[in-house]
């Protein structure tokens, strides 16, 4: 994909309801953190300021905020959400091509001057989702490999940069997308570890070895005892793993 190291290929994902709990777990990696998620808790708790403090602290922030609504609403959001120099932003794919193009026309629009366009990310299948859920819950019938390829496909078509799927799914993506499509995985787990509400997991490891560009991890990090040192683990263990 590119030349990053693994360390700025792993996202963490803050999910906590406050800036100070937000800026406290930051300070525990000690300078050692280099992308973050802001999801819907922080955002909705602390608002704009934290994503300006965090971008202080020279940290890339992935806000993931799952627009899914009608087009004109959903580009209204990404104009806004352009203006807030963020490093990647997510629609839901399932809102439809003429949803995905018009956040990506707004973003087009809105960039300021000489500013990075922010890459914009569609969210395939949730990774809390199985095939059993797909078909009796949310009653689509097809696979859960061709439902994630297809929306790959859209997104793709759409103009969107990636998408977010599941480890397991990025070996299919790329095939269908080409390599340079952008993945971006949650659903991270130690093999013998909690799975918590995720059901389609792969370990780090493998989630690199499937191809994946970026790695979300919440937990498994953030709830650890020592998080500075369980980012640490996972980089040299996949650095190793590279490297043989
Ligand atoms: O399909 C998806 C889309 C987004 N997420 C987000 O990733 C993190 C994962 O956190 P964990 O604690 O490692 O489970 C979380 O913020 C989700 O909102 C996802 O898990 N799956």
């Amino acid at each position: 994909m590119n030349n990053l190291s693994i360390r700025d290929r792993i996202i963490v994902a803050l999910d906590v309801p406050t800036e100070k709990e937000a800026l406290d777990l930051v300070a525990r990696f000690e300078g050692e953190l280099r992308f973050v998620k802001v999801g819907m808790e922080l955002f909705y708790g602390a608002g704009y300021p934290i994503i300006e403090k965090l971008q202080k602290l020279g940290i890339k922030i992935f806000l993931d905020l799952k627009l899914h609504d009608i087009p004109n609403t959903v580009g209204r959001a990404a104009a806004q959400l352009t203006k807030m120099g963020v490093e990647m932003f997510n629609v839901h794919v399932a809102g439809g091509i003429q949803m995905m193009e018009e956040a990506r026309n707004q973003i087009e629009k809105n960039l300021a001057v000489g500013q990075k366009r922010p890459l914009l990310i569609g969210v395939t299948q949730l990774t809390s989702t199985d095939e059993k859920i797909l078909h009796e819950q949310i009653g689509i019938p097809y696979s859960m490999e061709a439902i994630v390829t297809h929306y790959a496909k859209l997104a793709k078509k759409a103009g969107l940069d990636g998408v977010v799927s599941s480890p397991l799914d990025v070996p299919k993506i790329k095939g269908a997308c080409g390599i340079d499509f952008l993945t971006v995985t949650p659903g991270i787990r130690f093999l013998n570890g909690d799975h918590h509400d995720q059901k389609r997991i792969t370990t780090p490891e493998q989630a690199f070895q499937f191809g994946s560009d970026y790695i979300v991890v919440g937990r498994m990090i953030t709830e650890a005892k020592e998080p500075a040192k369980q980012l640490e683990e996972i980089v040299r263990n996949v650095e190793k793993q590279i490297l043989n």
